[in-house]
């Protein structure tokens, strides 16, 4: 059997070597040639999975080392019998660490001394990410708005609100959705000027899901035009060649690391890996590192910017933005935030 793994993919070395002959190549060198002969791709969210990549290859499993599976080509796989796993939940907390730490250190810059109480909090999409974010802010004290029309749908509306709402009332709005592109809840420019139009509170606007769920130029007219008071981007279109005015004008610009906790690797790969053991019926294969449990129960804004400060990473994107793929390849991974003795 043989397995390509993408090599920037930590705590997998050596681990998969007794069962099967591995070949770790980095995202540019996964190609159709080399797929042909192999039985299963671990990857991360750096390799397109389509057509182009996978057709006549003997590829049986996708095993996708991160949340998102929008560089897979779902549709695709599902007719040529490939299965996908992904990791869900692997780095959610990692992302909210990242979303207070942000929204703390905005406030700081601009000596906001508001309390908790005083702020609205919307959450767009409240899956794995966006549970811990409205769970947290709560916990905070914060007011929080929860959109998310699927699961509204599914669950009946009770705690839901719409996205209307969500832009007029709230003094910060994330963005937690997967990149979908077709659908009743398409989020591909969700946040687009008619959204923007919207907005009532000069909010500050974060987005750590995918980049094109905003209309980056929309999002850049909204900052000039005064509608929305600053953003803090993750997440870009275009990645990684981004939107330098966007890179300017975002209080916070980071790229594309919201996730990247040690303790987040670390699940993502052991769900790799127990997405390979369980299909291909492999003994069980964990990380030499324990998989660390979910994301703390309890929490204080001074302990979450206490564990993380996205202005160094800011710092290092705005300096040298075609460093983009080296800041996230060599990124000195986080701690998560620690429990909080109340
Ligand atoms: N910046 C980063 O490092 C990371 C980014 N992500 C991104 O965050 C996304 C969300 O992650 P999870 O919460 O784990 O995914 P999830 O699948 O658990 O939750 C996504 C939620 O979005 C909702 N949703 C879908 N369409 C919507 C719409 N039009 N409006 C509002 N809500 C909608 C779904 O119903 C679901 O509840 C991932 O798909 C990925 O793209 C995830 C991890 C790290
Ligand atoms: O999990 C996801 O989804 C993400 O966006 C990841 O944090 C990005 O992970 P890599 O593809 O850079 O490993």
């Amino acid at each position: 059997m043989k397995i390509i793994v993408e090599k920037n993919i930590p705590f997998i070395k050596g681990l998969l070597e007794p069962w099967a002959e591995i070949n770790y190549l980095a995202p540019e060198e996964i190609n159709r040639e080399k797929m042909l002969d192999a039985d299963a791709l671990i990857t991360r969210t750096r390799t397109r999975c389509d057509k182009g990549l996978l057709e006549g290859s003997r590829c049986r499993l996708i095993a996708t080392a991160t949340i998102g599976t929008d560089h897979i080509d779902l549709d695709y796989c599902k007719e040529a019998g490939i299965t996908v796993a992904n990791a869900p939940g692997c780095n959610a907390p990692a992302v909210a660490q990242y979303v207070f730490a942000s929204i703390a250190e905005v406030m700081n810059r601009q000596n906001d001394v508001r309390p908790p109480e005083a702020i609205t909090l919307g959450v767009v999409g409240v899956g794995n990410v966006g549970s811990v974010i409205a769970r947290w802010g709560r916990a905070l004290g914060m007011n929080v708005l929860c959109c998310d029309p699927p699961r509204a749908e599914a669950e009946g509306g009770e705690g839901f609100t719409d996205l209307d709402t969500i832009a007029r009332q709230c003094d910060v709005i994330t963005f937690h959705t997967p990149l979908t592109r077709k659908g009743n809840h398409a989020t591909f420019h969700m946040a687009d000027k008619n959204f923007f139009d919207k907005l009532a509170k000069r909010p500050l606007v974060i987005n750590s899901a995918r980049g094109p769920v905003i209309d980056n130029e929309a999002l850049i007219d909204a900052i000039d035009n005064g509608q929305v008071s600053n953003a803090a981007i993750d997440c870009w279109e275009g990645e990684p060649q981004i939107n330098r005015r966007l890179l300017d004008k975002a209080a916070i610009a980071t790229p594309h690391i919201a996730g990247y906790s040690r303790e987040g690797k670390v699940r993502a790969t052991a769900m790799a890996l127990k997405a390979v053991t369980g299909f291909f019926n492999l003994p069980d294969i964990a990380p030499e590192e324990a998989v660390p449990a979910g994301a703390a129960a309890n929490v204080t804004l001074a302990s979450i910017a206490a564990s993380y400060s996205p202005a160094t990473d800011t710092k290092a994107l705005k300096t040298s933005p075609d460093s983009f793929e080296a800041l996230r390849n060599h990124y000195d991974l986080r701690h998560e935030v620690p429990e909080t003795t109340l």
